[in-house]
C-alpha cells in the first residue's frame, strides 16, 4: 500500500524556483528501529516506481536472500515521476490548475533532498545501504555526497558521476520525438502518448544492444518487410506508453541531464571525496548509455570504494535483469 509523505512548505529548488509544496508516494518494507537506523533504501531509475518487487524482482521481495526482516527498506517515486509524486499532471496549489509544462524544471540535486526530508520525517537517522541503479545512482550519490554522516553503504549500479554529452544526446533526441507529437502540449492524460513511444524506443537502443537484438529479433529467412525487431520497438514503445506520462518522462530526462555532481563543488573528484560510505560500484561491461569507464572514474575517486564489472550482454538494462549475479557481488562485499 502506497505512503505519501506530503511537505507542505516552499520548497526551493537549485534554479532558484520555488515549488509551494510537495508529495511523495513511497513503500516501505520490514519495520524502523528504535534508533531509526536499519534502513536499506532504494532509489528507482527514469520510469520505474516504488515497488522494486515489480522491477528488480529477486533482489527485494520476500523470496530473497536479503534478510528483510532485518532491515527497514524504503523506496519513494521521485519527484516529477508520474507515480503518485509531484509531477506535472499534479495541481498547482498557487493556480488550482494542472502544472502541465509550467511545472518547474528540477535536478537530481532536488530529487536528492527531497528524498532527504521524506527520511527526516520517518525518524530515520542512517541509512545502512543506500543503493541505485542508472538515474537511481545518480539520486544516491548526490544523497551521499549531501549527507555524508548518514549514508553508511552506497551502491550505485550503471551510473556516472556527470551525465555524458553521449547520453545528453540521446535524451535531447527522445525530448525533440516528444516535442514533435503536438498532442504532448494538451493538459489531458494521454498528452505525446505517440512522442513517447518513439523516446522509448529510441532510449532501448541504449539500453541493449547488437548482440541482444540479433538473439532475440530473429526473422524468417525470406522476410522483406514487417520485421521482428520493428514490432519489438512498437511495441516496447506501447508498453511504456500505457504506464508512464510523456511530461513526466520529459522533465526526467531533463533531470538526468542536470546531473553534474561537481557543478559549485569545484569538480566531480572533489565532490567525490565527499562521500564517507563504503561504497559498491557496479558496472554492466556492454552498457552503451553508460560505460564501464564511468564506474571506474566513480571508484578511483570515492574513498572506500570497490569496482565490480558484471560481463553481461544486456547492455544497460543488465543492472535490472542480472539480478542473480548482482545478489552475488552484494554478499561479496556486505553483510546484506
Ligand atoms: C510494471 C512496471 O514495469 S512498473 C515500473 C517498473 N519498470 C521499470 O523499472 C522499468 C525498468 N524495467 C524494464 O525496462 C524492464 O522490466 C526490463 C528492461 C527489466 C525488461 O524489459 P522487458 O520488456 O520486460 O523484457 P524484454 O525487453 O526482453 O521484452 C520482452 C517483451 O517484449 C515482447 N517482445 C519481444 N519481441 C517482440 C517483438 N518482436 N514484437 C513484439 N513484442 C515482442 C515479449 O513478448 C515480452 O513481452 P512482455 O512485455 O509481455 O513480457
Ligand atoms: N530501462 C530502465 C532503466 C533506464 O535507465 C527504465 O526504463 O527505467
Amino acid at each position: 500500500m502506497l505512503k505519501v509523505f506530503s511537505y507542505q512548505h516552499p520548497f526551493e529548488l537549485e534554479n532558484g524556483q520555488t515549488l509551494a509544496e510537495f508529495e511523495l508516494t513511497y513503500n516501505t518494507l520490514g519495520q524502523l528501529n528504535a534508533e531509526g537506523s536499519n534502513v536499506i533504501w532504494i532509489c528507482h531509475a527514469l520510469t520505474a516506481n516504488a515497488h522494486p518487487e515489480e522491477w528488480w524482482p529477486g533482489l527485494f521481495d520476500k523470496k530473497n536472500e536479503i534478510d528483510l526482516d532485518r532491515y527497514f527498506v524504503v523506496c519513494a517515486n521521485i519527484l516529477g515521476s508520474c507515480y503518485g509524486s509531484t509531477s506535472p499532471q499534479s495541481i498547482n496549489p498557487e493556480t488550482n490548475e494542472i502544472y502541465g509544462l509550467n511545472f518547474p524544471k528540477f535536478s537530481i540535486r532536488d530529487i536528492a533532498k527531497t528524498l532527504n526530508l521524506l527520511s527526516k520525517d520517518l525518524g530515520i537517522s542512517e541509512i545502512q545501504y543506500l543503493m541505485g541503479g542508472s538515474m537511481g545512482g545518480m539520486q544516491a550519490m548526490e544523497w551521499a555526497i549531501q549527507k555524508p554522516d548518514k549514508i553508511k553503504n552506497l551502491v550505485l549500479l550503471a551510473t556516472s558521476a556527470k551525465h555524458s554529452s553521449w547520453g545528453i544526446a540521446l535524451n535531447e533526441t527522445q525530448r525533440m520525438a516528444i516535442e514533435s507529437d503536438s498532442t504532448f502540449y494538451e493538459k489531458n492524460k494521454t498528452a505525446g502518448k505517440k512522442g513517447l513511444e518513439a523516446a522509448r524506443a529510441i532510449a532501448l537502443l541504449s539500453y541493449r544492444n547488437y548482440n541482444t537484438y540479433r538473439s532475440t529479433q530473429i526473422d524468417k529467412k525470406n522476410t522483406v518487410d514487417d520485421f521482428r525487431a520493428s514490432s519489438y520497438q512498437k511495441y516496447q514503445g506501447e508498453k511504456l506508453s500505457k504506464r508512464f506520462d510523456a511530461k513526466s518522462y520529459w522533465y526526467l530526462s531533463k533531470a538526468m541531464d542536470s546531473h553534474n555532481v561537481g557543478r559549485n563543488r569545484g569538480n566531480c573528484k572533489k565532490a567525490l571525496a565527499k562521500v564517507k560510505a563504503k561504497t559498491l560500484v557496479i558496472g554492466i561491461q556492454s552498457d552503451l548509455l553508460f560505460p564501464v569507464e564511468e564506474q571506474k572514474f566513480l571508484a578511483e575517486r570515492i574513498g572506500y570504494s570497490a569496482l565490480e564489472i558484471i560481463d553481461s550482454s544486456y547492455g544497460h538494462d543488465g543492472f535490472l535483469i542480472e539480478v542473480e549475479t548482482i545478489k552475488l557481488i552484494l554478499r561479496k562485499h556486505f553483510k546484506l
